[in-house]
């Protein structure tokens, strides 16, 4: 049996990301080829020990904040056709969940996440890497309507947070890291012509 492919999509929060990949996951379901699905958020570090003020202050827009060791050794796992306890976080408690899944692999792994492409660890694991680039002014915009309706989260809270920490840690680490990708994607999740190509280099691969 051949190894799983595996394929990073990154950017900024609000570019898209999510939207490309459920895309992405319609094409390959029509088609009937199993597709796994991981999202770099769930390895955020569990933060059960601080008290929620403190979590609220918390820079979650550093690799630091991801427990990236653990989403390395799931990808290897992965690859090697064996099954991993998936974590699962809360973005309105900032820690995660005490349950996991159990995921097995599959012949087409995707995994989305801001940081993916600004960790050398995680390089080696991915086959292809996408970086979705989405102007900063209409990733805020969706981010301020996506937060309040589904994190819990002010208008305020999104601003400040925006300002002190999402912004520079974006110019900082996930814009640079747009050159280690194979694939910029424009317009973001909805680009037709970006989903056709990566669908069909996916599907050569699979050959
Ligand atoms: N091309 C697009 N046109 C319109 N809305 C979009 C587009 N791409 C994404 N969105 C919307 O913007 C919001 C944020 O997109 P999402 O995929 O969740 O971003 P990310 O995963 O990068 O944080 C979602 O509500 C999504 O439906
Ligand atoms: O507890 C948390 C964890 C994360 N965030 C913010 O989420 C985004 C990443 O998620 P996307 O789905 O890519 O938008 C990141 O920019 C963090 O700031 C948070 O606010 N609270």
């Amino acid at each position: 049996m051949s190894t799983p492919l595996v394929i990073a999509i990154s950017g900024a929060s609000g570019s898209g990301k999510s939207l490309f990949t459920e895309n992405l996951l319609k094409e390959f379901s029509d088609d009937g080829k199993p597709v796994q699905i991981l999202r770099e958020d769930h390895y955020y570090r569990s933060q059960d020990h601080l008290p929620m003020s403190e979590r609220e202050k918390n820079n979650y827009d550093h690799p630091k904040a991801f427990e990236h060791e653990l989403l390395v050794e799931h990808l290897e796992a992965l690859k090697n056709w064996k099954a991993i306890e998936y974590p699962h976080y809360c973005y309105k408690t900032h820690t995660r969940l005490e349950q996991t899944e159990h995921l097995i692999s599959a012949p087409v792994i995707i995994i989305e996440g801001i940081m993916l492409l600004a960790n050398e660890a995680l390089q080696p694991l991915f086959d292809i890497k996408i970086f979705v680039d989405t102007p900063l002014d209409i990733c805020l915009l969706r981010r301020m309507k996506r937060d309040i309706a589904e994190r819990g989260r002010t208008l305020e809270s999104v601003a400040n947070q925006y300002e002190s920490t999402v912004k520079p840690m974006y110019h900082q680490f996930i814009s640079p890291s747009r050159f280690t990708a194979d694939v910029i994607v424009t317009q973001g999740g909805k680009n037709r012509i970006a989903l056709d190509v990566i669908k069909s280099h996916i599907q050569q691969s699979l050959l």
